[in-house]
């Protein structure tokens, strides 16, 4: 018994000078070391998450130092990640949508319905890979010649693993198993987004659903509890999905009243009422929807007092506002009374849509809220955008800097991202990584490569083959493969070396023999 409260003790001990570490120190816990220490096993456990965490860590802040960036793409195979390494990229970025498309045992679109193991298995998978290529280069290097040594090209097999933990597939006990898998997979840095579970509807221009910034919190802080139980040096990222959202699940949260939009036209009914009449009368379901959002006059509360304010009152208004960041629609209510003579009507609840969420304002400044909220739980951020809008890019970091000037950041470049559109010449394009950087925004990923590259690499390849069989091949993958040294199986990098010294070690069997 005794021997248990002391290690008990000192587990708090070592706890509380971990977190003063520089790795740790910017981090701040809403619990006790005590609390983690009671949680933990009584043997220690350690995970090359860790390791893999801190390399991650000093990389990211060698790259905002520098500001440079850190490319990379998904990836969920072995073979692909082995050649990223081999070309020199410093991390792996493991998607959620490619391994829903690619890996899940019901393969689907990214809804993040897949199970919740999917990721931390792929990335387990990935990791053993690495090891595996990490021994045999090492192996293979080691039976070389002085001179061969000297030439040989020493590959990082073991680059860092970013992992996309969607929104944790649960409440906080699933969050905590998640998280653990990831730990235990050899995840150097996973990222959580306060998207809905349940309710994703990835990469479709419409239908985003966030949950109230406390639910986020709470996501964030089971998993950051977890790590700390495990003892794990993994990097939690927050990914804040609200730039794009058009729904939430709940007005629980005043933090989140100033965003929330409801109807100003109350004569209108109810948006479910609207839509369920058009399915009935078999209309179009999303033109009543416009419709019903149309006549309904759905806005924010501010911008409905601005609405029905003179300019005058709508200053008076703004004034009041100011004086808290966060009004709840209560408050935001009785400044409107003392400054607008004209009535505001205002209903957030006949506008909720056929599965209870609210309508939601996405915008700049409620991603910078968020994300400042989400640091002191959290080692970077990612403020995922569909379209990258420079002005919001630059508005959102810059705001965020401020309040933690050596914060490192994440951002994907999705594979539909309109950049003509967005107002980019293919100059900007060319500089984008660059000028990313300079933000702080070092970790720069194109997460379906292995979607949209793959696809379209094997198809021209299967063209080709049908239509000129072997003689294509040698041309286009033998040849050039055998001459220029590149990795398949009957190269070093398929093992053979290393199958050869584990032959004849167990070959030397038994030394008495003496044959
Ligand atoms: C990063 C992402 O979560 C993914 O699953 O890879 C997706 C990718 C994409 O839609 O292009 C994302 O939400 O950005």
């Amino acid at each position: 018994m005794t021997e248990l409260i002391s290690q008990y003790e000192n587990d708090i001990a070592r706890i509380e000078a971990w977190w003063a570490s520089d790795r740790q120190k910017h981090l701040q816990r809403p619990y006790s070391s005590a609390k983690v220490a009671s949680m933990r096993n009584t043997i220690p456990l350690e995970y090359p998450s860790s390791i893999q965490g801190n390399k991650l860590w000093k990389l990211l802040n060698k790259h905002r130092e520098e500001q440079t960036p850190i490319m990379t793409f998904g990836c969920v195979d072995p073979g692909t990640a082995s050649q990223m390494s081999r070309a020199g990229m410093e991390l792996v970025y493991v998607s959620g949508g490619v391994s829903g498309l690619q890996i899940a045992p019901e393969i689907g679109r990214d809804h993040a319905d897949y199970p919740s193991d999917t990721v931390p298995r792929v990335v387990s998978h990935l990791f053993k890979s690495q090891c595996f290529h990490d021994r045999r280069q090492k192996s293979y290097f080691l039976g070389l010649s002085k001179e061969e040594q000297q030439k040989f090209q020493i590959n990082d097999y073991l680059l860092p693993m970013v992992a996309d933990g969607d929104m944790g597939f649960g409440s906080v006990t699933a969050i905590m198993k998640e998280t653990k898998m990831f730990v235990e997979a050899g995840t150097a840095m996973v990222h959580f987004d306060d998207l809905a579970i349940g309710l994703k509807k990835f990469t479709e221009k419409v239908g985003r659903t966030v949950v109230p910034f406390s639910e986020y919190l709470r996501r964030l802080t089971a998993a950051r509890f977890q790590m700390d139980v495990m003892g794990s040096e993994m990097l939690l990222m927050s990914r804040i999905d609200s730039y794009h959202a058009e729904f939430i699940t709940s007005v629980v949260d005043y933090r989140d009243h100033k965003y929330v939009k409801g109807a100003t036209n109350l004569e209108v009914g109810t948006l479910i009422h609207a839509v369920n009449k058009a399915i009935e009368a078999g209309e179009d379901v999303q033109e009543a929807r416009f419709k019903w959002l149309a006549e309904a006059k759905v806005m924010t509360f501010p911008e409905a007092v601005q609405a029905a304010a003179t300019e005058q009152e709508y200053q008076e208004f703004s004034k009041l506002m100011q004086a808290k960041q966060f009004p709840s629609l209560a408050e935001m209510k009785s400044y409107a009374s003392k400054t607008v003579a004209a009535p505001v009507n205002f209903d957030w609840e006949i506008s909720r849509s056929s599965v209870g969420q609210y309508l939601y304002k996405s915008c700049p400044q409620n991603v910078i809220e968020r994300a400042i909220a989400a640091m002191p739980l959290t080692d970077t951020t990612w403020a995922r955008m569909d379209t990258p809008i420079w002005k919001d890019i630059v508005e959102i970091h810059t705001a965020l800097r401020e309040v933690d000037p050596a914060r490192c950041f994440g951002f994907g470049f999705t594979g539909a991202f309109n950049y003509a559109g967005a107002g980019y010449s293919e100059k900007d394009v060319a500089e984008l990584p660059h000028n990313l950087a300079k933000l702080g925004i070092v970790f720069q990923t194109q997460p379906i490569f292995a979607l949209q590259g793959t696809n379209m690499f094997v198809y021209k390849f299967a063209k080709m083959f049908k239509e000129e069989g072997m003689a294509g091949y040698l041309r286009d993958i033998q040849g050039p493969s055998l001459s220029e040294k590149h990795d398949h199986g009957g190269t070093a990098w398929g093992g053979n070396y290393l199958a050869d010294q584990y032959l004849n070690i167990a070959n030397a069997m038994d030394l008495s023999m003496n044959l």
